[in-house]
């Protein structure tokens, strides 16, 4: 897991993505979504992967989050191939997923969403009770003590969205990765979210990837990759 940094940032790379491709199939065709894709994801990076909608970004992010594996090519995460680490001790120790249709706990509140995936994960706050840092980490993404003990099905869908992205941070995981986290909130709040990315990033040397159709996101992301036709190539910005 994440060391909490005070000052340096984590460097150096977390995630290797080497001859990646990807092919859907069923009884009638054979789809391949990702062609050949080898890309480093380094740590206290903020990434976006920006690309037309079925280019297969959504793909790629539950294979570099371990929901599923390659049909070709290897992921490692610090050189160890995922497949060998196994992909829910993975996905349980090192990253984090904020899905876009959320993924909640519809019977809990939206305080038990976040201290339960504490307790699944097996994070303890270094100060402080569970309960007490899911409250700030709510707080941080506006929500206050009235809708964190609210059922999670009696917010709007833009506070579902912010209890997902709160539940994310409370894992202190090395990679978060997110699909389309900004989509349902209104300018404002969607900035706090990308600074909250941010400072993640810089801060606590996470690596941060952020699938997205918003500009608003990828200019104010580190490095830029765009999804074209299975390919994936870096957008490089002109000074
Ligand atoms: N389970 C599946 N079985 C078959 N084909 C699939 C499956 N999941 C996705 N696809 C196809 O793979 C392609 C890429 O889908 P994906 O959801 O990864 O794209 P995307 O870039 O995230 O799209 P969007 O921006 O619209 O969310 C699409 O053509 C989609 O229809």
């Amino acid at each position: 897991m994440t060391a909490v940094m005070t000052s340096a940032t984590a460097t150096g790379p977390a995630l290797r993505l080497d001859g990646v491709s990807h092919t859907y199939a069923d009884q009638r065709r054979r789809t391949t979504v990702l062609k050949n894709i080898d890309c480093t994801f380094e740590r206290g990076t903020f990434y976006t992967i920006l690309g037309p909608s079925g280019s297969g970004k959504t793909t790629l992010l539950s294979l570099a989050s371990g929901l599923d594996a390659p049909t070709k090519g290897t992921i490692s995460f610090d050189g160890q191939d995922l497949m060998k680490l196994g992909l829910s001790r993975y996905r349980n120790r090192h990253a984090a997923t904020i899905f876009q249709h959320y993924n909640l706990l519809t019977y809990m509140t939206a305080l038990q969403n976040v201290t339960t995936a504490m307790e699944i994960t097996g994070v303890k706050p270094p100060t402080g009770s569970r309960r007490a840092r899911a409250l700030q980490l709510l707080e941080r993404v506006g929500l206050d003590t009235d809708m964190a003990r609210r059922n999670v099905m009696r917010l709007s869908g833009g506070q579902q969205q912010r209890v997902a992205i709160a539940r994310a941070l409370a894992c202190d995981v090395d990679i978060l990765f997110a699909d389309e986290p900004t989509g349902n909130l209104d300018e404002d709040t969607a900035q706090e979210i990308i600074e909250t990315f941010r400072e993640l990033a810089h801060e606590q040397g996470t690596c941060v990837v952020v699938v997205t159709h918003s500009q608003q996101v990828a200019t104010q992301s580190d490095r830029i990759l765009t999804l074209r036709k299975g390919r994936l190539t870096e957008h490089h910005r002109s000074r």
